[in-house]
């Protein structure tokens, strides 16, 4: 079997790649860093260090990795010849990889047609869906009707803290202990992807809201109060009780949105809540807060991690979930200069203020109750920077 797996950075070394080697695939990684590329070509194995209470060592083996810049081609024929296609790049980088995928199906297409997956393991919601309508735009009429029959796009939730990387070797990918992979079979062509450990559920919706209204809900407002009061790690920001009481406080909030729309036992996700505020806290990894809270102008989008819960709250239960408002007036403050987007999204607020943020990336009128919470939160955290 044969896995093309776009993106060898954090979570594609840590853990896509690392798992689908582990079910029997020969992965080819294909990426832009070409020191990346060229080691994994001349090595075809990397370790793994799992961070946990213990230290252990796992390597990946039988890898090979091509440059989708310089060696378009072979990327082409490696779709051809696969049997599964998977993504870990960003969202943001779905379009640029779209091209490629799409040659590679009308290549394949040509040779033969045998059922094929395609699974982007991205942080949003839908975005297999999102990267589908990519590829799509960039095939044949008569490749799409193929596609529709053959390809099989299926969403999933991917959940595993990969910081970024210190080790001296370069490949060597440090990760923590837990890791849950949960694929949507709604699209499967025939039988579903064999891979070790993965969950397969029917319907998607109420995990990766789960996943991504806790893990990255609570992440992100680790990451931005922490950043406000000068930590650098999640890790110490989490040792800040006021933060961590924040945490938890809009962790309830997203978990009571949760547990009333899908119906997750509430015993069950405070158990998740807990699981997850003792990843935050692994003294075995060093999360950098400029990691987590890289992004803002997409984790202000209107699907993401606190808006939709917030405004979900909103709806469900008629007040104003004051945690959830705090984080998202502590991301309107993120200004690392290092940030493309922290930097666009400081320029909104300097011609629009807040409002006109909050209208323009999350789409909330000025007259939603959530905007004038966020309003006064904002205005605290100017006083007290914190
Ligand atoms: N790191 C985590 O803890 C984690 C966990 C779950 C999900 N994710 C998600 O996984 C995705 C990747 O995150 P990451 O932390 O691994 O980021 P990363 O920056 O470590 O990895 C992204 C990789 O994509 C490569 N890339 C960029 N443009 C490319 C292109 N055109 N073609 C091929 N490769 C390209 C980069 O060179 C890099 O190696 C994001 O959507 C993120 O939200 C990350
Ligand atoms: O990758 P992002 O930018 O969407 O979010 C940053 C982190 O919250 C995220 O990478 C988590 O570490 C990951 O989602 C854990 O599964």
């Amino acid at each position: 079997m044969r896995a093309v797996h776009f993106g060898a950075g954090n979570i594609g070394r840590g853990f896509i790649g690392s798992l689908l080697a582990a079910s029997g695939y020969d992965v080819v990684f294909v990426d832009v860093n070409e020191q990346i590329v060229r080691l994994l070509k001349e090595r075809g194995e990397y370790r793994v260090i799992v961070a946990g209470e213990r230290r252990e060592e796992q390597w990946v083996r039988g890898v090979s990795a091509l440059n989708s810049q310089t060696e378009r081609e072979a990327v082409i024929e490696a779709i051809a010849d696969a049997d599964l296609v998977t993504t870990a790049v960003g969202p943001h980088i779905l379009p640029a990889i779209a091209p490629v995928i799409a040659a590679g199906l009308e290549r394949r297409f040509t040779v033969h047609q045998k059922p094929l997956h395609v699974i982007a393991c991205e942080n949003m919601i839908g975005g297999t869906e999102t990267l589908k309508t990519h590829v799509f735009a960039h095939l044949s009429t008569a490749g799409q009707q193929l596609a529709d029959e053959k390809v099989g796009f299926l969403n999933c939730a991917v959940d595993r803290i990969v910081p970024n990387q210190t080790n001296d070797d370069p490949l060597a990918v440090t990760v923590e202990p837990f890791f849950e992979w949960t694929i949507e079979t709604r699209n499967v062509i025939g039988t579903v992807p064999p891979i070790q450990g993965a969950h397969f559920v029917a319907d998607l919706e109420p995990y990766i809201e789960r996943k991504l209204f806790t893990v990255n809900t609570g992440h992100a407002l680790a990451a931005y109060l922490g950043y406000l009061r000068n930590y650098k790690t999640v890790q110490e920001a989490m040792n800040d009780e006021g933060i961590r009481l924040n945490v938890e406080q809009a962790l309830s909030e997203s978990g009571a949105v949760l547990v009333k729309k899908h119906g997750w036992h509430e015993e069950e996700h405070r158990s998740y809540i807990k699981t997850t505020i003792g990843r935050f806290t692994n003294p075995s990894l060093s999360d950098d807060i400029v990691r987590v809270a890289r992004s803002p102008i997409r984790k202000l989008g209107p699907n993401d991690r606190l808006i939709a819960p917030a405004t979900q709250y909103c709806t469900l239960f008629g007040s104003v979930p004051a945690g959830l408002a705090k984080g998202i007036a502590a991301l309107l403050r993120f200004d690392d200069a290092s940030d493309a987007e922290a930097a666009a999204l400081q320029q909104t607020i300097a011609h629009h203020g807040i409002e006109g943020a909050l209208r323009q990336y999350a789409g909330l009128e000025s007259a939603h109750p959530l905007v004038a919470a966020v309003r006064e939160e904002y205005g605290r955290m100017e006083k007290n920077k914190s």
